[in-house]
């Protein structure tokens, strides 16, 4: 595990940029495993920034996203299909045919799941996955419990993820219950990972994922059993490394 701590917003979102622009430059057919909320939004402007200056491109370029809630419409601003157009897809050369995130309003999620892991079975393998950390431990979309999935699957948000959410929604009680989400069986067969953590209230569980027991009641510490993690963190989330 490689840990870099910055002292600016700006200098984490360079280098997050910096690696995954470093990666499509040297192999512009990657595959990239994506993630949304509020945490790589900075690394994906300084992609657009890096496609602009023409330094790099990604139109031959996979990805396939973490996650997306159940039952709320594509175009629903805060669906992770809009927040990927409005952030990232819009503004860079990406093919929308190699553009893939779990379909939340499928008429069967059960089969959406499996057609979502088959492609992923497909792909040889995710050569950098981005990967944000839930307060609770969460990555993705997969909870703590007793037992954690392999692949893709049907969840139960947890009332803490729903509350952590509901910034983005009118109330709590506009946060979908359940969304569809890599397992973490998928998330660990990516060749790279990289964990990008913000803010002081993160810094606990970042800790405790990382230097902690290795249990499915944090889903994040078993990012300590991956060979290439690489964990870009802001001072306040790394408070606690020091
Ligand atoms: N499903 C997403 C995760 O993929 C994300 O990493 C995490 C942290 O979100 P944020 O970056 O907004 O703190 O929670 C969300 O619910």
């Amino acid at each position: 595990m490689i840990i870099h701590q910055f002292s600016s917003q700006q200098e984490l979102n360079e280098a997050g940029a910096g690696i995954i622009a470093a990666l499509v430059q040297t192999k512009p057919d990657a595959v990239l495993g994506l993630a949304t909320g509020s945490t790589p939004i900075g690394i994906y402007e300084e992609l657009v920034k890096a496609y602009k200056k023409g330094r790099v491109s990604f139109k031959s370029v996979s990805t396939y996203n973490l996650d997306e809630y159940v039952g709320l419409p594509v175009d629903h601003p805060e669906s992770y299909h809009s927040y990927m157009n409005q952030h990232l897809f819009s503004h860079i050369d990406a093919a929308p045919e190699r553009i893939r995130i779990p379909n939340g309003n499928a008429a069967d999620l059960k089969e959406e799941c499996a057609s979502y892991n088959r492609e992923l079975e497909g792909v040889k393998q995710v050569d950098l996955q981005i990967l944000g950390l839930g307060h609770n431990g969460h990555i993705g979309f997969n909870e703590p419990a007793d037992s954690l999935q392999n692949g893709t699957h049907l969840v139960e948000l947890d009332h803490k993820t729903r509350e952590a959410n509901a910034r983005f929604f009118p109330s709590i009680d506009d946060v979908p219950t359940h969304a569809l989400t890599m397992g973490v069986g998928t998330i660990l067969k990516a060749k790279m990972l990289l964990l990008v953590v913000r803010g002081a209230d993160k810094a606990e569980i970042l800790h405790r994922a990382l230097t902690g027991p290795i249990t499915t009641q944090c889903p994040a510490s078993l990012l300590q059993t991956h060979p290439n993690l690489v964990v870009l963190l802001d001072a306040e989330a790394g408070r606690l490394f020091q």
